[in-house]
């Protein structure tokens, strides 16, 4: 089984990144808080950043995917067009004129070319060439500069719209319109590219053409720690109903036995619960100092007769520190005061992604936060993300690991 991630902190084999392309010139003041930006970015240079967190993964060892090359030589395989033509051209999208017109666009449109509209959108000016003089209400109301696609900016961070646990990937139903679109980029590339139909795996969620809200869930929420546990975030973005919903699949596929599901407050900075902490070592959670003691949190426990079993715990740590197997589970968090926590907690600055155990990579810019992981012997890998982090998601958010191997003894 070619692809599969059995831990947090485990050697990191391969990975899905997607280095920002026309989408980020897409960006402009107007359009950024829609689509869950903070600023524009200079895009040359977030893509020279891009390059070197990608060079840095392959210099440890870690196979690095694009996303773009993937959806591109997808859509070029039997029967890919004709499904981004039903996901896609529907009378609810664009209107009943514009889906003959856009179907034949989507049939005969270069791999490449379809790959970049589908991830950075489509203005009208751009597709009207094409449209041959259609009567469209929709068009006639757009000015030229107006997308008919929208752009998908949020592609950069491959962690949330797509999760792989143990043996098999959730195609997740994300929570805000922005993002929502990503899910059909995602099952061109898991239904139809070689890489992934040469293999068997488990579709745990979102694999199909329904409309999941409330049941929302995104990756960024989700922690593989092993041994056939998981923790998810109950966030802004992922509701109890998409935890019941991924934890009863992953149940049934005998891959899990246990969801530890964690209670954060409902603010963009902690959208996702790597946002408030991750794992670094096979016995440390890098964590916000300042997470309210309040949060609560639960387990589901896989049960033959009832589906699954709900408790409330009285305290995190010592059930994720039985999860992983460890007598003391070093949960680390800067010695920092509140001002700093809160602008490193901006700047993802618990945000790791391990390649191995110990073995992290990070924003550079949380100094204080780095130097304490590596007093506490954790080796953390800095990477520039000056324009790359006000898309307000830091390493781990960007990466998508297909392969990972358990945490070795
Ligand atoms: N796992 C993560 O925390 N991902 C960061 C996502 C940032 C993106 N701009 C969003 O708001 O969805």
């Amino acid at each position: 089984m070619a692809f599969h991630v059995d831990s947090e902190v485990g050697p990191l084999r391969q990975v899905i990144l997607h280095k920002p392309g026309v989408e980020l010139l897409r960006l402009t003041p107007s359009n950024v808080d829609d689509l869950l930006f903070d600023d524009i970015m200079w895009a040359e240079r977030a893509r020279e950043e891009h390059e070197a967190f990608a060079q840095v993964l392959r210099d440890l060892g870690t196979r690095v995917h694009s996303y773009h090359r993937l959806l591109t030589e997808a859509i070029d395989v039997d029967g890919a067009r004709d499904f981004l033509r039903e996901r896609l051209t529907t009378p609810s999208l664009f209107g009943p004129a514009l889906s003959d017109p856009l179907k034949e666009f989507l049939s005969t449109h270069d791999a490449g070319e379809l790959a970049e509209i589908l991830i950075g959108g489509l203005l009208k000016r751009e597709i009207a060439p094409h449209l041959h003089g259609t009567s469209s209400l929709l068009l006639s109301y757009l000015d030229d500069d107006d997308f008919l696609l929208a752009p998908l900016p949020n592609h950069l961070f491959q962690r949330d719209n797509s999760a792989w646990i143990y043996s098999g990937v959730s195609i997740n139903p994300m929570a805000k319109p922005a993002r929502q679109r990503e899910t059909i980029n995602s099952q061109v590339i898991y239904n139809f590219h070689p890489m992934f139909t040469a293999e068997s795996f488990d579709f745990y969620y979102g694999n199909d053409a329904g409309y999941h809200a409330p049941a929302t869930i995104e990756g960024g929420d989700i922690l593989v720690i092993g041994n056939g546990h998981v923790m998810i975030g109950l966030s802004e973005r992922t509701a109890p109903q998409g935890i019941e919903v991924l934890a009863s699949a992953l149940f049934r596929s005998g891959n899990v036995h246990t969801a530890i599901v964690v209670e954060l407050p409902r603010e963009r900075a902690f959208m996702h619960l790597d946002t408030a902490m991750t794992q670094v070592d096979r016995d440390a959670f890098s964590v916000y100092p300042y997470l309210p003691a309040s949060l609560r949190s639960f387990t589901l426990r896989t049960n033959e007769s009832r589906g699954y079993t709900v408790t409330e715990n009285n305290d995190l740590w010592p059930v994720v520190a039985e999860a992983l197997g460890v007598d003391d589970l070093r949960v680390l968090r800067a010695p920092i005061d509140r001002l700093e926590a809160a602008r490193a907690q901006w700047d993802d600055g618990n945000n790791f992604l391990a390649a191995a155990p110990g073995v992290v990579i990070g924003y550079e810019r949380n100094i204080t936060t780095n130097k304490f992981l590596s007093d506490n012997g954790i080796q953390v890998i800095p990477i520039a993300g000056n324009e790359l982090g006000r898309g307000r998601g830091g390493p781990r958010c960007m990466s998508c690991p297909i392969e990972r191997d358990p945490i070795p003894d």
